[in-house]
């Protein structure tokens, strides 16, 4: 099976679930504190390593104790390392990720040693095997890494490797110009619903114009809609409780490259996208909390019993299992 390629953020995440905002000088006494692996293309790459995928990830953290952690958890979750540098000056990004009571996260962070990815640590062979490329969008916000993020995009286009692009929520409108920038190298784009207006595209459909093959439009709760030059299908939501959004997205895009890697169609893969984007809702965090292929199996076998989607996870599942 080819591999997925990821490049982006190495955070730690520190999820404070708060039952309101306070006014600006105040205090909130958070009813938890978790402290996790997280990162947007970091969460993909552990979701595809859940799901049994070869990934690989690209990415910078500090010579910190932290640093340490993240690395360790990424290698015991499956995914190859071999590609993170460490800064010798900046920090591991920690991230102060608020969760409301209505499981809605307000991130604050210092990009630390993310920002300091350089163009020069992407060599060609680190696309050895690769089947699919995939970008986080905080990728795009500042150079070098911007510089790094375009390099690989750029090596994986012209080996005729599709890359994918997500745009996380909060983000969008920072790094329109970036995206139209980058869109004549990439396949799939997945972004928020809100988000297509505040860049200025207006609908899906003009994102596709500018010869991106796929936009997923993330749509929380509702599910997603897969706009292609072809048609427009909508992927209803899977009905979970709501602890916690951290992480949504990441999860859905790993779905989405797992089930195209393993030749899937794209509804299909749409489809793994929103069970594990609603797998992740229902708890706390992403990292290491990034749905398995049994969870992916159980919950969608309660909306649907068959079906090559189903049939698909039950072959994965046998097969890493031997079940
Ligand atoms: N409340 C929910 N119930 C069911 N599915 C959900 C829910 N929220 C999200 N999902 C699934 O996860 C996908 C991604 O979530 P969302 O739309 O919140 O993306 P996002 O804003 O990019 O997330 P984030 O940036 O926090 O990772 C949705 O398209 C949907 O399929
Ligand atoms: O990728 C980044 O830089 C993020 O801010 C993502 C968060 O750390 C978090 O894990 C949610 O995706």
């Amino acid at each position: 099976m080819p591999i997925a390629v990821l490049l982006g953020d190495i955070n730690v995440d520190l999820l404070l679930a708060i039952p309101a905002y306070p006014p600006e000088g105040g205090e909130a006494i958070a009813n938890s504190q978790v402290q996790q692996l997280g990162g947007s293309a970091t969460n993909t790459a552990i979701g595809l390593a859940r799901m049994g995928m070869a990934a690989r990830m690209i990415g910078r953290v500090g010579s910190d104790a932290v640093g340490d952690t993240a690395l360790a958890d990424m290698a015991g979750a499956g995914v190859d390392t071999n590609w993170i540098s460490r800064d010798p000056a900046e920090p591991t990004q920690t991230n102060i990720v608020v969760v409301s009571a209505s499981g809605e996260r307000t991130m604050f962070a210092y990009r630390g040693a993310n920002a300091r990815l350089a163009p020069g640590q992407i060599e060609p062979d680190v696309l050895e095997g690769a089947g699919m490329v995939h970008l986080s969008g905080y990728s795009l916000l500042q150079s070098p890494q911007r510089d790094a993020a375009f390099k690989l995009a750029s090596l994986a286009y012209a080996a005729g490797i599709p890359v994918s692009l997500d745009i996380p929520a909060g983000v969008a409108a920072e790094i329109a110009q970036q995206v139209r920038r980058f869109a004549p190298m990439l396949d799939t784009v997945l972004l928020g619903e809100a988000d297509i207006d505040q860049m200025g595209f207006a609908t899906a459909n003009n994102i596709v114009a500018l010869g991106i093959r796929a936009v997923v439009v993330k749509r929380g709760a509702a599910g997603c809609l897969l706009v292609t030059a072809a048609a427009a299908t909508s992927i209803p939501g899977l009905a979970v409780t709501v602890v916690d959004t951290t992480g949504a997205g990441d999860a859905m895009a790993a779905g989405i490259i797992a089930a195209r890697l393993a030749g899937l169609a794209e509804d299909e893969a749409c489809q793994l996208g929103a069970t594990l984007g609603a797998l992740t809702v229902g708890r706390v965090g992403a990292g290491l909390a990034m749905p398995t292929l049994r969870e992916a199996e159980a919950l969608l076998t309660t909306s649907m019993t068959t079906g090559r989607l189903i049939d698909a996870l039950r072959a994965w599942i046998g097969k890493h299992t031997g079940r």
